[in-house]
């Protein structure tokens, strides 16, 4: 296909570069311990030091994949889907997720909200970040908050972004993980204190799956 078609495309959201799709068990937040199929989109400019995949980071490292490809091979695999990333509102969501749906399947995001908000989504995980602030009001529709706690200064940060979310939204904080022995106790004791909160861990890194 000629580059240009290519990213006419992607520019639509009718093709996304694909990082690795997976069948897993979602480790983090409230639908932990649910089988899920993951579906990783490269391409992120929010520049998180902490990130674990910053290898997908650079897009172009990423082959552009047709949408019907991806949809296709998620329906033989669970009928709930995350979509994650890289940043996946870096590109519109829009045509994936209406394509998943025509499928019957549950869409879930993982999103910092850097960007617009795109797609149709049955649950929308909120992880902000201080680099590139949520756009938007994207807290309205957020079912989950997920702060992740690498310093003391985050809850500071994680109460501000909860005063902006509904009411039905759960409320979490998340170890950093190359600090979670060190914050993780603090986030006990938090919880504990402002019993709203509740501790997310990233549960698939201590049961060695992807
Ligand atoms: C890799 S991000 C991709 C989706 C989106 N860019 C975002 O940040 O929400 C998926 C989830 O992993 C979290 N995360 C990334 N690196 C982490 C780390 N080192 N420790 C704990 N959580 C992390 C993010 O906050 C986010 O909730
Ligand atoms: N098992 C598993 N659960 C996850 N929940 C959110 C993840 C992500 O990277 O978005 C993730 C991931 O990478 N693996
Ligand atoms: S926004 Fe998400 S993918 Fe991007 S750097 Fe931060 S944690 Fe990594
Ligand atoms: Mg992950």
């Amino acid at each position: 296909m000629a580059l240009n078609e290519t990213m006419n495309l992607v520019e639509k959201g009718l093709m996304l570069p694909l990082m690795e799709e997976f069948y897993t068990i979602q480790g983090e937040g409230f639908h932990k311990g649910t089988a899920a199929y993951f579906i990783r989109i490269g391409g992120c400019d929010v520049g998180c030091h902490w990130c674990d995949v910053k290898e997908s980071w650079d897009a172009e490292k990423h082959p552009p994949t047709a949408i019907e490809h991806i949809i296709d091979n998620a329906s033989k695999y669970s009928d709930t889907i995350v979509i994650t990333g890289g940043e996946p509102l870096t590109w519109d969501m829009g045509p994936l997720t209406i394509g998943l749906k025509a499928k019957n399947l549950q869409t879930h995001i993982e999103t910092s909200g850097a960007y617009p908000l795109t797609g149709v989504w049955d649950w929308i995980c909120l992880s902000p970040k201080k680099l590139k602030l949520p756009f938007g009001d994207i807290h309205q529709k957020a079912n989950e908050l997920k702060v992740i706690v690498y310093n003391k200064s985050d809850f500071n940060f994680a109460e501000e972004h909860a005063s902006k979310v509904g009411e039905d939204c759960v409320l979490y904080l998340q170890p950093e993980w190359s600090v979670r022995d060190k914050v993780t106790p603090l986030i006990v004791d938090y919880v504990m204190q402002n019993p709203k909160w509740k501790v997310s861990l990233q549960t698939h890194k201590y049961l060695n799956i992807p």
